[in-house]
C-alpha cells in the first residue's frame, strides 16, 4: 500500500456509520469488488453498463469498524451523458434529495488500463472528499507484465492506492486495511460540480500523461489474445457468421440437452400425482392437489432445465467479453433502422426478461434511441415465453433431425426468435420515422479484454436464475393456479350436463365468452381461459392448459402430462396461431409497470400494450388462416 499524508481537516468526527461509493469507469470490477466487500451477489459481467443503479450494502473491516458502502453505474466522466451516469454523479456530488454524499470514496480502476481510467480519478479528486483508490484486476496486470508504481501512484494523487483482485477471495484485503487506516472519519462535503471545458479536458489529459510515465512500466504484452480473437471474431464476414451459428447452437442446446431432465421432472411430478390420487378419496382437496396444483405449477415446473440451458450459455457469453463484440456487428444493421449498436444489450438482456431490459436502456445517450428501444424490448423473446413455445413445441412439431444434423423443434425455436427480433427491428423502424429522424450517432463502445468465465460467476448466476423460477413457480404460478382451480371448479356441472364441470365453472363461462373475439383466431375456449390469467406471466398460461386440462378430463383417467393432450384436442393451425400470439402479445403486467416507471408516463405503457395486442392479433389472425388454407383443420 502506498502511505501519504493527509492533512486531518478540521471537521466534526463522523457520528453516523461511514458511507463508502465505490466509483469509477465502467467494467472496472466495482459490483465484484461490491460483492466481495458485502457478500452480496449484484450480477457481475464482462462489458460495460451492468450496473444501472445504486445499490447499497454493509460490511465491518477487520478492526471492528462498520461501513456502509454504495456500488454505483460506471462512468467514464462526472459530466454524465445517459441516465446511469447521471445516477452515479449525482450520489458522489450530494445533488440526491435527501441523501448524504458519501463520506469515503473508493475509486476502482482497472490497472491494465490506467491510460482511460486516471482521467476520471482526478475529476473525482477535485470533488475534494476523502479517497482511496483501488488498483483492480492487478491479477491480469501481472500476467501481461504491467508494472505500477503503487507508492508513487500514492504520491502522485495525494491519497492511499492498494491493490485488489475482485475476483479473488481476500483480494479485498488491503482496501479493507486502508480503511481502517482512515479511522476516525470527519464529516466532509463535496465541492460543487464544475463543468469541464476543453481547457480543462486538455490539461487532466496531460496531468494524465505525467502521473503515467511516473508510475507505470511499458507493458510487454498488450492483451496479444484479445486482438488476435477480435481479428476472427470482428471480421466483416466471418464475424456475423459466427455469430449467427452460435446463436443457431443455443437453440439446438436448448431442446437436445434438455430432454433427459425434464423426463425426470415430469416422471417426478406424475409419481406424486399419482401417489395422491392412489392415497386420499376422491374429493375436492384431492382435485386442488392434482389438477390444480399438480397440474398447473407442475407442468410450469419442467421447463426449469430449458431455461437454465438457456441462461447457461447467455452467463457465459456476458462473463467471456464476447456481448460488445456481437453490438458491434450488429450495429450496421441496427443503424439500418435507425437504432444505435448501444441498444444492442439492453436488447439482449430483453431475452432473459423484458425487465431488466427496459432498465438497461439507461445506458443509451439519445433520449429518442431510449424511448425506442423500450418499447421494441418486449418483443425480445423472454424466458418466459419458453415454456409456453417449449410445450406448443415437442406437441406438434415432430422430434426428428433435418438435414441430418439439426433438430427440427430447435429449429422451429430458432424461428420464432427470429420473429421475435425481426418484428422488433421493423416496429424500431416505423418509431423512428413517425417521430421523426434524427442522425445516427456513431458506436461508441469500450472492447473489454476476453478472459475465461469464471466457474463461480457462472454457478452463481444459475442457481440465481434458479432461485427466480422456483420463487415464481411458489408464488405467483400457484396463487394464480389456485384461484384458476377455484374458478374452473364452481358451480359445478347442473343436471344432465353434457360436458365435463370446468365448462359450466366461472371460468369456463368467461372462456366461453372470450370465444366470440378470439374464435377468429383458431383459439378455442379451454386457451382463452389459460389466455387470462397469463395477462400477469406468460408462464402462467402453460400451468392454466394444465389445470384446464386435467379439469376437463372425465372420471377416473390417470393424470397425462400435457403435451400428448393439447396434441390430441388442437389442430396445428390453432397451435401455429398460438405460437404467433405469444411472440408479439404483451402478456405481462410487471413490464408494463416497468415502463410506466423509466419513461415516467402512462402513455407509452398504454401505447406499448396497445400496438403489441394489434400484432398479436393480427399476426395469429394471419397465421390462422394461411395454415387453415395450406393445410386444413
Ligand atoms: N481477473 C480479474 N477479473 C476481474 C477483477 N475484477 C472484476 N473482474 C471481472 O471484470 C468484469 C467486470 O466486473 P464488474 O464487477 O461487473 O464491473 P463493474 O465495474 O461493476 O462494471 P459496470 O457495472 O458495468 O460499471 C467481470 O467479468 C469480472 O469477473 C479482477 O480483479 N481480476
Ligand atoms: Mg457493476
Amino acid at each position: 500500500m502506498g502511505a501519504v499524508d493527509i492533512a486531518v481537516p478540521q471537521a466534526p468526527l463522523l457520528s453516523r456509520t461511514p458511507m463508502v461509493a465505490l466509483l469509477g469507469n465502467p467494467n472496472c470490477g466495482k459490483t465484484a469488488l461490491f460483492n466481495r466487500l458485502t457478500g452480496a451477489r449484484q450480477k457481475v459481467a464482462n462489458y460495460a453498463g451492468v450496473t444501472i443503479e445504486r445499490k447499497e450494502g454493509s460490511f465491518s473491516s477487520p478492526a471492528g469498524h462498520g461501513f456502509r458502502v454504495l456500488d454505483l453505474p460506471g462512468a467514464y466522466s462526472l459530466s454524465a451523458h445517459t441516465p446511469d451516469e447521471a445516477i452515479t454523479r449525482d450520489v458522489v456530488a450530494g445533488l440526491r434529495a435527501g441523501e448524504q454524499s458519501p463520506d469515503v470514496v473508493v475509486c476502482v480502476v482497472n490497472a491494465t488500463n490506467l491510460r482511460l481510467n486516471l482521467r476520471l480519478v482526478l475529476e473525482i479528486k477535485r470533488l475534494g472528499l476523502p479517497m482511496i483508490l483501488a488498483l483492480n484486476m492487478v491479477d491480469v496486470a501481472k500476467k501481461r507484465g504491467i508494472e505500477i508504481d503503487a507508492d508513487r501512484l500514492a504520491q502522485e494523487l495525494g491519497m492511499p492506492v492498494v491493490e485488489t483482485v475482485a475476483v479473488q477471495a481476500g483480494g479485498e484485503k488491503s482496501l479493507l486495511r486502508a480503511l481502517d487506516a482512515m479511522w476516525p472519519l470527519h464529516e466532509s462535503a463535496p465541492q460543487p460540480l464544475a463543468a469541464i471545458d476543453a481547457v480543462g479536458v486538455e490539461e487532466t489529459q496531460r496531468e494524465v500523461r505525467r502521473i503515467l510515465a511516473l508510475v507505470s512500466s511499458d507493458a510487454r504484452d498488450t492483451g496479444n489474445l484479445t486482438e488476435k480473437i477480435d481479428n476472427v471474431v470482428l471480421h466483416p464476414v466471418l464475424g456475423p457468421v459466427i455469430l449467427a451459428v452460435l446463436m443457431f447452437l443455443v437453440f439446438q442446446a436448448v431442446f437436445s440437452w434438455a430432454n433427459v431432465p425434464m423426463d425426470m421432472i415430469k416422471a417426478g411430478v406424475d409419481g406424486v400425482g399419482t401417489m395422491v390420487k392412489g392415497a386420499m378419496a376422491d374429493g375436492l382437496l384431492r382435485s386442488l392437489l392434482v389438477e390444480g396444483i399438480l397440474g398447473g405449477a407442475g407442468s410450469v415446473l419442467v421447463f426449469l432445465p430449458q431455461i437454465l440451458i438457456l441462461f447457461f450459455f447467455i452467463l457465459i457469453l456476458e462473463d467471456c467479453g464476447y456481448l460488445p463484440r456481437a453490438a458491434f456487428l450488429l450495429d450496421r444493421l441496427m443503424g439500418g433502422v435507425g437504432l444505435s449498436g448501444r441498444a444492442f444489450i439492453p436488447l439482449l438482456s430483453s431475452f432473459a426478461c423484458a425487465i431488466p431490459g427496459v432498465m438497461a436502456a439507461r445506458t443509451i445517450q439519445n433520449p429518442r434511441d431510449r424511448l425506442v428501444t423500450i418499447m421494441i424490448a418486449p418483443l425480445m423473446t423472454c424466458s418466459a415465453r419458453l415454456p409456453v413455445y417449449a410445450l406448443i413445441i415437442a406437441a406438434f412439431i415432430p422430434e426428428r433431425e433435418v438435414y441430418g444434423f439439426m433438430s427440427l423443434q430447435g429449429l422451429v425455436l430458432f424461428v420464432l426468435y427470429f420473429a421475435g427480433i425481426a418484428s422488433a427491428m421493423a416496429v424500431a423502424y416505423v418509431m423512428k420515422r413517425t417521430m421523426g429522424a434524427n442522425s445516427k450517432q456513431p458506436l461508441m463502445l469500450e472492447l473489454p479484454a476476453y478472459h475465461w468465465p469464471h466457474m463461480q460467476n457462472l454457478a452463481l448466476g444459475l442457481w440465481e436464475r434458479c432461485k427466480i423460477f422456483l420463487s415464481r413457480v411458489g408464488t405467483i404460478i400457484l396463487t394464480l393456479m389456485v384461484l384458476l382451480w377455484f374458478l374452473s371448479s364452481f358451480p359445478g356441472a347442473p343436471e344432465g350436463a353434457t360436458h365435463p364441470p370446468i365448462y359450466y365453472s366461472l371460468a369456463g363461462i368467461l372462456g366461453r365468452g372470450l370465444e366470440y373475439v378470439f374464435a377468429p383466431i383458431g383459439f378455442n375456449w379451454q386457451i382463452c381461459i389459460a389466455l387470462v390469467p397469463g395477462l400477469a406471466a406468460r408462464e402462467v398460461a402453460v400451468g392454466a392448459l394444465g389445470t384446464v386440462y386435467a379439469l376437463s378430463q372425465s372420471g377416473e383417467e390417470l393424470a397425462q402430462s400435457l403435451t400428448p393432450i393439447i396434441a390430441g384436442s388442437w389442430t396445428l393451425p390453432t397451435a401455429l396461431s398460438l405460437l404467433a400470439w405469444y411472440v408479439f402479445a404483451p402478456q405481462c403486467m410487471s413490464t408494463l409497470s416497468v415502463v410506466r416507471r423509466e419513461t415516467n408516463s402512462i402513455r407509452y405503457p398504454l401505447m406499448m400494450a396497445g400496438y403489441m395486442f394489434a400484432l398479436a392479433y393480427t399476426a395469429s389472425f394471419l397465421t390462422y388462416r394461411i395454415s387453415l388454407f395450406l393445410i386444413g383443420g
